[in-house]
């Protein structure tokens, strides 16, 4: 086994949110060096698939404003890599009229003077055709919002990542980390040290954090990804401005359900429910769990008449999430060269280039750019393995 020589950072994990902090670590002239431990690209994490949601209606104000900067970050790569990753399509958000979560979105719009439109019961359906509006739901339009080429977001900040210097070595599996002035990592392909470490391993993050004696509640769940065909094809169509929804709540389940126009698969339109089965990232195929398909079912039947109520095309995927569904952003208590960035609940991608540009701020020692206390590890009052 090798040892390699010192580097000023190594970041374990290239799904989107360590490659966006190597990015900004390289583009401050960090000797970087990006760990993944298969080989790339791969759909066995949860930065893989082609579409995500991109919107600022959250009922977080906390999270509506740092999206702000996340729109200008995504511009600036796609500037820079030449590449189109946003598409604008709105987000139509519904939910009961009276509920916390949907005045709370809404309220958040408001206060943050978001570009939205409300669409009052009566007018829904010149507007949103082939959507059954909930009786007492309300409705509204995120206009900001939109969806995010996800897979050629990757490669392109990966890529930007490799311009600037930076070095991606794939198939490398980290199995163990040693903290010190320099921090020591194992992986299957050598031993590396370096000033820095961050850990961005999504999934597998619990395993890694006991090399550092670290726990956090961290929970994993295959997310069964689903596409449903169009009676018509083109019907939710992205072309026929139909936008991203959001159902903050609804009788067929508790959890959220949401979709993305048809666009990757001709015919076919994303809905998942926002929650699933728990796994080990390991054992994902073994998960079988199907409840929330069957919750899908019938929510599309009552609500979107338009799709086959059988899913089509059934993917996988899987959130880590925290008992708030907020992030973890911050240092290891007691080593401060180790930064970990994970939990992001099924929510993270859309801030990848500001997750990316907090943990560099972080690894740095620099001040971040935003309040972090949300997402403080602290918050979670067991979090120091005994045996330290
Ligand atoms: C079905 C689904 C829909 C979603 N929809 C949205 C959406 O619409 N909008 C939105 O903003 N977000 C959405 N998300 C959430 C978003 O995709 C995730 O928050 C984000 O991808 C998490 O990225 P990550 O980098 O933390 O994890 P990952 O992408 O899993 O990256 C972690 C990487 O670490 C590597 N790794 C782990 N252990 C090791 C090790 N020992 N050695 C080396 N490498 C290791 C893994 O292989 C992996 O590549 C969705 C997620 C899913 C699953
Ligand atoms: O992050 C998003 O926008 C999506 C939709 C809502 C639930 C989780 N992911």
């Amino acid at each position: 086994m090798s040892t390699e020589g010192d580097y000023d950072c190594i970041v374990i994990g290239a799904g989107v949110q360590g490659s966006f902090t190597a990015y900004q670590l390289a583009k401050k002239k960090q000797r970087t060096l990006l760990l993944e431990q298969f080989v790339l690209p791969h759909t066995r994490g949860s930065s893989h698939g082609q579409t995500r949601i991109i919107r600022k209606a959250y009922d977080q104000d906390y999270y509506t404003v740092m999206m702000e900067e996340c729109y200008r970050l995504w511009a600036q790569l796609e500037e820079e890599a030449s590449v189109k990753l946003v598409r604008q399509t709105g987000l139509l958000v519904m939910g009961p009229e009276n509920s916390l979560q949907y005045q709370a979105v809404k309220n958040t719009l408001q206060k943050n003077r978001v570009p939205m439109v409300i669409l009052p019961p009566e007018e829904f359906s010149k507007h949103i055709p082939n959507v059954n509006l909930s009786e007492g739901d309300g409705a509204l339009v995120d206009t900001t919002a939109g969806v995010l080429f996800a897979d050629r977001a990757l490669r392109a900040v990966q890529g930007q990542f490799l311009k600037l210097g930076g070095i991606i070595k794939d198939g490398q599996k980290v199995s163990d980390i040693k903290p010190g002035a320099l921090v020591t990592v194992t992986a299957s392909g050598g031993v590396y040290r370096a000033k820095n470490l961050v850990l961005t391993a999504g999934s597998w993050t619990n395993g890694m954090l006991s090399y550092i004696g670290l726990q956090l509640p961290l929970k994993v769940l295959k997310i069964n990804v689903c596409y449903w065909k169009e009676k018509v094809p083109g019907s939710y169509h992205v072309q026929q401005r139909f936008p991203a929804f959001l159902q903050v709540e609804c009788p067929e389940g508790k959890h959220h359900i949401y979709g993305l126009p048809s666009n990757e698969y001709p015919g076919l339109m994303k809905v998942c429910y926002h929650t699933g089965s728990e796994t080990h990232p390991d054992m994902r195929d073994r998960q079988s769990d199907q409840s929330d398909i069957d919750i899908l079912k019938r929510y599309l039947t009552r609500c979107f008449p338009g799709l086959d109520p059988e899913p089509a095309v059934v993917e996988s995927c899987m959130y880590t999430v925290t008992p708030d569904e907020d992030f973890v952003l911050d240092c290891h208590p007691l080593h401060n060269n180790i930064v970990i960035g994970a939990g992001f609940s099924g929510h993270g991608f859309k801030f990848g280039p500001l997750i990316g540009k907090l943990l560099c701020e972080l690894s740095l020692g620099e001040v971040p750019s935003y309040d972090l206390s949300p997402f403080r590890i602290r918050r979670f009052p067991e979090h120091l393995k005994p045996s330290l």
